[in-house]
């Protein structure tokens, strides 16, 4: 008995209702979608303790302590399988909860559609088999006219069009949820991002986090983008497995209604062929070992090139000191020898019979034999020319789907653990943040913060020396301190510790008797201004420029001028084109502005700066927070060495006019300078060589002493 098309319809639907309860945990058609996984549920959810362990462990190379680059594959080993589950299991939760917050119909509607996507295939070639069927059942009974064929071709182009219509639908509500997702994803990335401090982010395993993170917050960007996995990729694979599910039921149907076991697995045999012989051509390769050491060390040499050769930063020492040609040169033999590897690597890891196989367009040779077995279900069955078009599309369509699934698996896995970093660095606590059962909040006295430094020592991470050894100095509320010291003795080390930017390894650091590292550093931050001495210069206007000082009056024109009068600004903005709304021309590191700009007609409207009038932009920020009542700390580091003395000493001024109002000492001030003759003016004077104080107390003090700082002092005036 021929087997009939039309029985299979009912069946087609079963198919996608059972594979949807499969696929969906907790989902079927009586109960639709059970309770989402809302954030109260998640948070009780066990999670693993160390998703950042978890994640580094599958950047490790074998049994040395070398690491995979940011972004490379991982090998397809057992320890990186379970990794891979340990981290699926932890992160999928979090990033489900976020999307179903976001879009919980939508998300439904976008599973379901997925689902009924994956269908479509095998329900396509189904009602094409219909068709031919009812043209050959008219053709044998001699009925065939050209309105039979016009009515059939009307309804498969009402077929194509509710497909279009349903995809149209299903790629819309796709659109929405993934551009709310990328939102939501990239806001989370920047809120922690923006939360890590100075010593966090100096670890590198860190920043490679993080920059996996980016890639895979960047692979919202992708539409289903395959090549650059996207979580979205993940719903792929259900339309996949639908698809999958579909077709190996369509074959079954018809195989039980009748064909052949031989040719069934003629069948089999010959489609799948193709794949295996393709696998034996050497693909496997890049599934056991996709990275190298060499490769990844040769890549980042020649991306370093790259960026120096484009970057406008490094232009004016590149042509000073002709770098040109090296960086040519050292581009050319990294890129030349990454060449070479990528064509040794698809060369000699495979054999002689792998690149014959490889020439050899496997697929189209052998769908020429794929037809052998339906020429034997057609002569030895009455199978219909349906049932026989049917047969062929769906053994075909088998096997691109569970190309396209192995595929998208590969990526999957890959994509995991650019997912679990993303989820680590949620995680990350800034190494800054106080434990919550310890933190204590600052005492606002009003008088200025008295500082105490008892053996502080500190090497930088990497370090080979301490940058600070054994510091003690301390500092009475409303003093002002000035830090003197030959280059590289460690000022502005300390006053990065001073400022809690850095950390500290052993000692003591207590802010009016509380120590530091009780203290939120959002919560001292809002008590302190300060000059750095490689301040930013931020390529946006003068205002905004100095308003950053303080943002809640950053649009307050009266707040910007008067900052910029104490800090002796004025008469420079006055002479700009455009007066604070002047846009200033940063060191050409941040391109920001310009971008925005596309055809580069904002580049010729910025302004560049000198020097010392950057510093004065510096020095007003500065002030636009000093003069707030809560701030009792004032650190400038080397805040003058770009001015003119006449420039200088308003700066001074300024400063004691802020700190000492009506003679009141309301603010601490500790400035870094070189000029020993401004030292003068503090209170107390700590001079500093090889890390740590050698000598500390007044200027009268110090000159008694007749040690170091004399010395200094009788080499400057
Ligand atoms: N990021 C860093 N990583 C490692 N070492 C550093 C880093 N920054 C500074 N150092 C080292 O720490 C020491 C102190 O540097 P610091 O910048 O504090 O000196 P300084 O007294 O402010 O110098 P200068 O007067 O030139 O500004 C130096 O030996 C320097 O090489």
């Amino acid at each position: 008995m021929p087997h009939t098309l039309t029985s299979l319809l009912p069946d087609v639907t079963h198919v996608a209702v059972t594979l949807g309860t499969l696929l969906l945990p907790g989902c079927s058609h009586e109960h639709p979608l059970k309770q989402p996984p809302s954030r109260e549920r998640l948070r009780r959810t066990p999670v693993t303790p160390d998703l950042y362990g978890d994640w580094l462990t599958s950047r490790r190379m074998g049994s040395d302590m070398e690491c995979l680059t940011p972004g490379a594959q991982r090998p397809l080993t057992p320890q990186n399988i379970a990794l891979a589950y340990t981290l699926l299991r932890s992160c999928t939760p979090e990033i489900l909860s976020c999307l179903w917050d976001m879009h919980p119909y939508r998300i439904t509607l976008m599973v379901s559609m997925d689902l009924v996507r994956g269908v479509l295939p095998a329900f396509r070639g189904y009602s094409q088999a219909v068709m031919v069927d009812e043209l050959q059942k008219a053709i044998v009974s001699g009925n065939f006219t050209i309105a039979h064929l016009l009515c059939q071709t009307a309804l498969e182009l009402a077929r194509m069009a509710g497909e279009a219509a349903l995809d149209y639908l299903a790629s819309s509500n796709e659109n929405i949820v993934q551009t709310s997702a990328r939102f939501l994803v990239e806001r989370k990335q920047m809120e922690h991002r923006l939360r890590l401090d100075v010593p966090t982010l100096s670890d590198p395993h860190i920043r490679d986090l993080l920059q996996e993170s980016d890639i895979f917050v960047r692979s919202f960007n992708g539409f289903s983008a395959f090549g650059l996995f996207s979580p979205f990729d993940f719903m792929r694979l259900i339309s996949l497995l639908s698809e999958l599910f579909t077709h190996i039921w369509v074959l079954s149907s018809l195989t039980f209604g009748g064909t052949p076991i031989h040719v069934i697995i003629l069948s089999v045999t010959l489609s799948a062929l193709p794949a295996v012989l393709s696998w034996i051509a050497g693909e496997r390769n890049s599934w056991i070992n996709p990275s190298s050491h060499l490769e990844a060390r040769i890549s980042a040499k020649q991306e370093a090139m790259r960026r120096l050769a484009h970057s406008d930063v490094y232009r004016p020492e590149i042509m000073l000191f002709d770098l040109g040609p090296w960086i040519l040169r050292t581009w050319s033999r990294a890129r030349k020898a990454l060449l070479g590897l990528e064509r040794r690597q698809s060369g000699c890891d495979v054999g002689f019979t792998s690149r014959l196989l490889s020439r050899v367009y496997l697929s189209g040779t052998f769908s020429a034999f794929q037809n052998i077995p339906l020429l034997l279900v057609l002569h030895s069955t009455s199978t219909t020319v349906g049932t026989f078009t049917l047969y062929r599309n769906t053994l075909q369509g088998l096997f691109v789907t569970a190309e396209a699934l192995v595929h998208t698996l590969r990526m999957t896995f890959q994509g995991v653990f650019l997912m679990g970093a993303f989820c680590a660095a949620t995680t990350l606590r800034p190494r800054l943040q106080p434990e919550a059962s310890r933190t204590v909040p600052y005492q606002h006295s009003g008088m200025g913060m008295a500082i105490d430094v008892r053996n502080l020592c500190f090497t930088y991470p990497g370090g080979s020396s301490p940058a600070l050894k054994h510091v003690n100095l301390s500092i009475n509320p409303g003093e002002a301190l000035a830090i003197v010291g030959y280059n590289g003795s460690g000022k502005s080390t300390l006053a990065n510790v001073l400022l809690r930017i850095l950390d500290f390894d052993s000692g003591e650091l207590l802010v009016n008797g509380v120590d530091i590292r009780h203290l939120q550093p959002r919560d001292f931050h809002a008590h302190v201004s300060a000059v750095f001495q490689g301040f930013s210069r931020f390529s946006t206007t003068v205002k905004a420029n100095v308003g950053l000082g303080y943002v809640p009056d950053m649009s307050s024109v009266e707040a910007v001028d008067t900052a910029l009068e104490l800090a002796g600004a004025g008469d420079l903005v006055r002479s700009l084109p455009d007066g604070v709304r002047t846009r200033l021309d940063g060191d050409g590191s941040d391109r920001s502005y310009e971008a925005f700009c596309g055809d580069g007609s904002c580049r010729s409207k910025l302004h560049g700066l000198s020097g010392g009038e950057w510093q004065r932009i510096a020095i007003s920020r500065a002030f636009m927070r000093a003069r707030r009542p809560e701030v009792e700390l004032l650190l400038f580091d080397e805040p003058t060495s770009s001015l003119d003395a006449h420039a200088q000493k308003h700066v001074f001024d300024t400063i004691e006019q802020i700190t000492r109002p009506n003679g009141d000492r309301t603010k601490t001030v500790i400035f870094i300078t070189h000029r020993l003759a401004t030292a003068r003016r503090a209170d107390k004077i700590a001079m500093m060589e090889s890390g740590t104080v050698v000598e500390f107390g007044t200027h009268e003090e110090l000159l008694g002493l007749g040690g170091k700082y004399a010395a200094l002092y009788r080499a400057s005036v």
